[in-house]
Order: structure tokens, then C-alpha cells, then sequence
């Protein structure tokens, strides 16, 4: 699903009312009989006290038409018009009139001394900013927020928490909605998954509001959401005539001692994504550990007890992945440096083997084009350096990207592949997986798909999805705690059958945080 900026929105939007002939209150009457009507399915008349605080612009339009209906099926509310500008617009004044003619008469917040009481039994709907916050909103204004956020209310968000810009971090970090519920119209917004701003969004739903589907199509975007529909046309099944070396023969190479376990996590994760061979690269001392532990995998070993020092790979594998327990002794690190000299096919690089290229950055030139690079935020700055924010961060890495012809995948609750000037925003995954030996699964799911012959961009996307959510599956029988990384491997198995499950069930985008 594609991830739309504020002002392609806006465009979707003039191109809707064009299109089909019809006036901007008729599209925002649209818009807020979806929401009246995911609250009215829920709420079915009980009697809670609902508390509307609405802005002037079309969100508060939004939320006053939303009232309106609420009003009309007899629900108790309580209007609140946040008067934080004169330039009221057309339709929220529209609406205006079309309330009161309804006998609601709201209240004016106009200064601190406004604010209302909430209880903590009452819900809050949220219409106070949209798409069209372009500053920090005002102290009072801001001030009020925090009341809302120290209320405990359950707080339902119109398009977007208020005080959250679209396209750039907040100004105030204190003066945003924490939003229990996020009801986003047609597309949802890239803050909703960026570690900064997606901590103000609980649960997040999109509503379909009918913008023009033309432009939805046909209109480029710098990011895409990444659910089953988006993964399901990229798998490609395994063929009645086919033997193992049809799909692949991959190549882990790391360890050190103490850390052949990410070797074994890895190579296993490799095998059981698919590839037809696995071999593992490692120092002597694993050698007995991990034939023991994945009797699958193959093993070649250096010439060194504890440590890489050399690679050599007696034969021309499929793919290589690199790095993980790997270690930054110096013999490793040439070897390294040697190794990316000497191979032109597209490899992954992970953990260590990162951070060797960070260390020694003159290596970059040498990483084949198309590998794929999978740091983790510590790792990714020291790769390209700090960033201010997430934007920024996002923006430095398409650079970096583009720079070395790479696919970067930037893990985190929701990982981002970078590649081609675009982000791949993952929605699978839970913090279950912050757990030692997960990211040297999923080097080893990436490994093995690229093994399969996925292009480097199709194995990071569909490797980290599937990680995801096996990291899902795993939860749901161990809890978030006691998971462990070789559960998430275990459970890769039935990530591959949960995405062919009903398809159709992905007719609804929604999220948690
Ligand atoms: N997309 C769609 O298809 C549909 C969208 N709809 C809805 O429209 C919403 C967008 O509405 P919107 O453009 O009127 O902007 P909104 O967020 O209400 O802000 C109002 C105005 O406030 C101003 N302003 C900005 N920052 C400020 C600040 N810090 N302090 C004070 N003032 C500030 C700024 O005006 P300015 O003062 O800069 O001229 C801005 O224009 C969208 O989120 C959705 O809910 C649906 O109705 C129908 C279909
Ligand atoms: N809170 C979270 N939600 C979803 N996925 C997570 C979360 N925390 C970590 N992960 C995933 O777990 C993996 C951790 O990778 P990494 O930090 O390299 O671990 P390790 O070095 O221990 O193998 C990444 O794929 C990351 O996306
Ligand atoms: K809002």
C-alpha cells in the first residue's frame, strides 16, 4: 500500500472532487460518516460521555460533522471548537451552522483557562489539527493537548494525532495527541511507523473514503506499506521437477569463539527459508558444535581455531552472507577486505561485518553492487553517521543507498528496506524480537532467498516480512519474553502458510504499535 505525503493528499483530494463532480463538504461528509459509523458499529447507543474537540480547518470540520451524527442517533456529546485562528475554513463553517441548526450548541476554547474537565471514562475524539499542521501549534493550544494526554481517556484520533506533522518530526514532542485509536483517512502516514512519532499511535485502522483510484495508481510514492498483498506476488514456488540445486547453494561465513551460535542460527534460517545447500564458513573451534546442532548444513573451517583469518570457498556459491559473531580482530578484518575484493556477486552483510566497513570505509567500494547491507540503528550510524531525525535518517540512507548501489535494510519495530530512492515499510514483527541471535535470522532468511534467485530487493522485502512474522507466530505460543531466535526460525515454516491464508481478509489496513 502506498504511503502518500501530505500534499499528494491534497492532490487526491482535488482530483476526487473533479472527478467526480462533487463539492468538498460532500467529500468530508464522507469522510465523517466512516467515522461515525466505525464508532456507532462499536458503541452500538451506549451512553458514555463523548467530548469532540474540533479546529477550525477541515479536521475540525471532520470532527463537527462527526458530531452532528453522533447527536442525531443520540449519543451524548459535548462539543469543544479549539479557536486557534481566525482563517476558519469554508466547510468547518458550513458544518458549524449545520450543528447548531441541530440545537449543539459548542463551546469555545479560546485560551488555558478554557480547558474542560475529562474524565478518564469519557472519550476524547481528536479533530483538532490534520494534514494541514505547518508549525508548532500554540502554547495554549499545546497546553490543552497535554490535559487531553493526562486525562487517560480513550482518545480517538480524526486522520492523524493533532499536533503530529506528516512529513517531518513534531516541533514539541509534548504537544502532540497520544492517540489511542487512529482512524486515518485512505492511506496511511509514514510517522505512524517511524520510532520517533509512531510512539504517539496506539492502534491505527485506515478508512476508505473513495479518493480518486486514477491517481492513487497511477501517482508515484517515496514509500510503500509491506502486508501480504504487497509479498504474495513476489513468492515464487517451488517447482515438481526441481532438485536442490535448483534453489541455491548459500554461504554463512562467521563465527568466533563464543559466537558460533549466529552461524548456527543463521545457516538454519537459510536452510529452512528454502535454500537447496547450505554451507557453513567458520573457525575451527565451531566445527563439532554446529554439525552436531544443524546436521543439514555443511561445514568448512579456516585454518584458525578461534577466529576467521582467510576465506576461501572451495566452489562458486549461489550467495554469501557475511558477518554475523564474525568479530573485528585484524586477521578477520582483512580477510574480509580480501574476500569483498575477489567476489562480484551481491552478498549480505551483517553485524561485524558492517562495522568493519565503517571502521574501514575505503571497503565500500568494494561491497558488489545489489548486496544487501542489514544494520540495526547503532550499526547504520556508524555507517553514514548521525542524524537529527527520522527524516533525516531516512533521507541519508536513500543517499547512501544510491551512493554504493545497495539495498539497505534499516531494521527496527518497523523495518524499512531502502533501495532505488524508496522505502519498504515492514508491518510485521513485535518486540518479542528484541532478543539476542533475531537479526542473525533474518541474515540468513534474506541468504537463502537470494539463494532461491529473489532479486536482492524481493529478498530483503519478502525476508523481512516473513521474519516478522514468524517472529508473530512465535509469540503467539511462547509471549513476547520467552521467545527466543530459534523459535522465530522455527515458525518460518508457517509464515510461508500464513501468507497464502486468506487473502481476502486483507481487505482492512490496520496496525498496532
Ligand atoms: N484528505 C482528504 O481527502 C480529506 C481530508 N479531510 C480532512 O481535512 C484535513 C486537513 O484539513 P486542513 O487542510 O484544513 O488542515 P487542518 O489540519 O485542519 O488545519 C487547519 C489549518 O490550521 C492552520 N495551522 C496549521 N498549523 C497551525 C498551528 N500550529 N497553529 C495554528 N494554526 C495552524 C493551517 O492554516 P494556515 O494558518 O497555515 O493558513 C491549516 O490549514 C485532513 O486531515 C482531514 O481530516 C476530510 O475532511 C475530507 C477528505
Ligand atoms: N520492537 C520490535 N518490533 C519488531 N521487531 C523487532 C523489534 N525489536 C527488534 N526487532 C527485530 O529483531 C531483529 C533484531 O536484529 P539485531 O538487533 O541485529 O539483533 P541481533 O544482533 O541480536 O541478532 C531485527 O530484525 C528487528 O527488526
Ligand atoms: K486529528
Amino acid at each position: 500500500m502506498k504511503i502518500f505525503t501530505a500534499r499528494q493528499i491534497y492532490e487526491a483530494d482535488k482530483s476526487t472532487i473533479q472527478k467526480e463532480q462533487i463539492k468538498s463538504h460532500e467529500l468530508m461528509e464522507r469522510a465523517a460518516t466512516q467515522l461515525f459509523e466505525w464508532m456507532h458499529s462499536r458503541l452500538r447507543g451506549t451512553q458514555v460521555n463523548i467530548k469532540l474537540f474540533c479546529g477550525i480547518g477541515n479536521n475540525g470540520g471532520d470532527g463537527l460533522v462527526l458530531a452532528r451524527k453522533l447527536n442525531e442517533h443520540g449519543y451524548s456529546i459535548k462539543v469543544y471548537v479549539v479557536n486557534y485562528s481566525d482563517k476558519r475554513s469554508e466547510d468547518f463553517l458550513l458544518n458549524l451552522e449545520r450543528l447548531k441548526d441541530g440545537k449543539v450548541w459548542p463551546d469555545f476554547i479560546n485560551a488555558e483557562s478554557d480547558l474542560p474537565e475529562i474524565s478518564p471514562n469519557d472519550i476524547v475524539v481528536d479533530a483538532i489539527f490534520g494534514i494541514g499542521l505547518n508549525r508548532a501549534p500554540d502554547a495554549w493550544v499545546g497546553n490543552l493537548i497535554k490535559h487531553i494526554n493526562s486525562s487517560r481517556a480513550f482518545t480517538l484520533s480524526v486522520d492523524v494525532p493533532s499536533g503530529l506533522p506528516v512529513d517531518r518530526g513534531p516541533w514539541e514532542p509534548s504537544y502532540v495527541v497520544n492517540s489511542s485509536y487512529v482512524l486515518s483517512f485512505q492511506v496511511p502516514k509514514l510517522v505512524f511507523f517511524l520510532p520517533e512519532t509512531g510512539v504517539y499511535v496506539n492502534q491505527w485502522e485506515i478508512l476508505d473514503i473513495g479518493l480518486d483510484q486514477d491517481y492513487m495508481i497511477n501517482t508515484e510514492t517515496d514509500f510503500e506499506l509491506i502486508g501480504r498483498p504487497e509479498v504474495l506476488p513476489m513468492y515464487r514456488p517451488r517447482l515438481k521437477f526441481s532438485h536442490k540445486g535448483t534453489y541455491g547453494h548459500s554461504v554463512i561465513v562467521g563465527g568466533s569463539y563464543g559466537k558460533i551460535g549466529a552461524v548456527q542460527l543463521a545457516s538454519n534460517a537459510c536452510l529452512s527459508i528454502g535454500s537447496g545447500l547450505v554451507t557453513a564458513f567458520i573457525p575451527k573451534c565451531g566445527y563439532d558444535s554446529l554439525q552436531t546442532a544443524v546436521p543439514e548444513v555443511m561445514v568448512l573451517t579456516g585454518s584458525r581455531e578461534k577466529n576467521i583469518s582467510g576465506i576461501e570457498i572451495p566452489f562458486e556459491p549461489s550467495v554469501v552472507g557475511i558477518g554475523v559473531g564474525i568479530g573485528q580482530d585484524d586477521d578477520t578484518v582483512s580477510a574480509f577486505g580480501n574476500f569483498l575484493k575477489r567476489v562480484d556477486s551481491p552478498m549480505v552483510i551483517d553485524a561485524d561485518g558492517l562495522n568493519i566497513l565503517s571502521q574501514n570505509p575505503e571497503m565500500l567500494k568494494d561491497v558488489p553492487a545489489l548486496s544487501i547491507l542489514t544494520p540495526h540503528p547503532r550499526e547504520l550510524e556508524r555507517l553514514m553517521g548521525q542524524w537529527s531525525s527520522d527524516f533525516e535518517k531516512l533521507e541519508k540512507a536513500k543517499a547512501f543507498a544510491a551512493h554504493y548501489n545497495l539495498v539497505l535494510v534499516i531494521k527496527g519495530a518497523h523495518t524499512i528496506t531502502i533501495y532505488n530512492g524508496k522505502g519498504y515499510v515492514n508491518t510485521t514483527g513485535n518486540p518479542g524480537m528484541a532478543t539476542a541471535g533475531s537479526g542473525d535470522v533474518l541474515t540468513g532468511m534474506i541468504t537463502g532467498l537470494v539463494a532461491q534467485g529473489y532479486s536482492s530487493v524481493e529478498a530483503a522485502i519478502f525476508g523481512v516480512y516473513l521474519h516478522g512474522l514468524a517472529g508473530d507466530l512465535g509469540v503467539s505460543s511462547k509471549g513476547y519474553e520467552a521467545l527466543k531466535a530459534s523459535n522465530i526460525v522455527e515458525h518460518i515454516g508457517n509464515a510461508f502458510s500464513d501468507v497464502f491464508r486468506q487473502p481476502e481478509m486483507e481487505q482492512k489496513e490496520s496496525g498496532q504499535n
